[in-house]
């Protein structure tokens, strides 16, 4: 590991794990997807204090190949490096599917206002479907054909092969996710038995270093359950502590940034936490991120988790399908989506609560 190591301990049933930058846990999870005796409920524990206190944690033993991701991060330039009529074949539609250049003005939602567009151009794939799926069929909202690119051989299968072996992972790990929340380990299985998921391949040219009012990503947080960025050489990522200090988020080899979104954090009452983030790119070289996202799937309810309301502690949002909330969110979030007719929320959003944090 390159990165420096601090003394700061997590101390959970007598262990204690790495805290990179003196901030955020590393969980191992190699005990536990080799199915040893206790590692559950330890990861679990440790999943608990992360999410908890920080809403991000870096991930070993997740069996990930390296040599997987390398090839995932390859594709992302080849697509990238496409000439732009290519990529503007598979623009991006009313299901967030497709290519998103790097936009001309902030989205929609009113924190965003007045700011400068993200610096980075975008390409989102969502679950492979055929033609005669019926939510293909029906033009269900977010359930439609992915846009692939015509001219890259062999890119198609490496990417749905990520995506099939990210899905397999996270489908393990959201039983330490109900564990983590006192709930049974298989609590969330059939939301996740087809969870929906998203991959998105960014590119970010480099940005002043001397000009604040300009990110490659503006801070945010993410909208679903959890955020699986692969390991990334080039720097750019910084995380808000909850003390309200950025901390830019190292390089560990081998290991995932995971982080929850607004989704666990609204599920679970708060009690876990979606924390904001945002990317700069100084780093004098392009970036690429790959960012897979694995929500429940849209039929889910998503209503106050057993366990997370007490007395003191009301519900404090009222029950909402996920499928709603997300197409809710892109509406606040992507200038393409601000047009189409979204569900009233009933209450402003864990994110935007989040948010108040850097806007004063
Ligand atoms: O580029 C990164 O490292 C993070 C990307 C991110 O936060 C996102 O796409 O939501
Ligand atoms: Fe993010």
């Amino acid at each position: 590991m390159q990165q420096e190591m601090t003394s700061s301990t997590l101390s959970v049933a007598g262990v204690t794990p790495t805290m990179i930058g003196g901030e955020i846990p590393l969980i191992d999870v190699s005990n536990f997807l080799a199915d040893k005796s206790g590692a559950a409920e330890l990861a679990a524990a440790q999943l608990r204090y992360a999410f908890e206190k920080v809403g991000f944690y870096y991930l070993a033993g997740h069996g990930i190949s390296q040599s997987l991701i390398d090839r995932t991060y390859d594709e992302a330039a080849r697509f990238h490096a496409q000439p732009m009529e290519e990529k503007l074949a598979v623009k991006v539609d009313e299901h967030t599917i497709g290519y998103m250049p790097i936009q001309d003005k902030a989205p929609p939602n009113a924190l965003a206002q007045n700011k400068k567009p993200s610096q980075n151009e975008a390409y989102f794939l969502r679950r492979e479907r055929t033609r005669d799926d019926p939510d293909v069929v029906s033009n269900r909202r977010f359930h439609a054909l992915n846009k692939w690119p015509g001219n890259l051989p062999g890119f198609r299968e490496n990417v749905l092969e990520y995506m099939r072996t990210l899905e397999a992972l996270c489908q393990k790990l959201v039983k330490l996710y109900a564990l983590a929340l006192d709930l049974p380990e298989t609590f969330f299985d059939s939301s996740f038995a087809k969870p929906h998921m998203i991959l998105r391949m960014s590119r970010y040219p480099q940005i002043d270093a001397g000009d604040d009012t300009v990110a490659s990503l503006v801070p945010h947080t993410d909208s679903g359950f959890m955020t699986l960025l692969p390991p990334n050489k080039v720097q750019g990522l910084s995380i808000l502590l909850p003390d309200g200090r950025w901390m830019d988020a190292p390089y560990v080899e081998g290991a995932y940034v995971v982080n929850g979104g607004d989704i666990l954090h609204r599920w679970s009452n708060e009690r876990f936490l979606s924390t904001p983030h945002r990317v700069r790119n100084v780093s004098g070289t392009l970036r690429y991120a790959i960012p897979f996202f694995c929500d429940p799937d849209h039929d889910t309810m998503i209503e106050c988790l057993p366990g997370c309301a007490s007395a003191d502690r009301p519900a404090k949002y009222p029950p909402i399908k996920f499928g709603d909330y997300a197409l809710w969110f892109a509406a606040q979030r992507y200038n393409h989506m601000a047009k189409v007719a979204a569900p009233a929320d009933a209450d402003v959003t864990p994110g935007d609560r989040a948010t108040a944090r850097w806007k004063s």
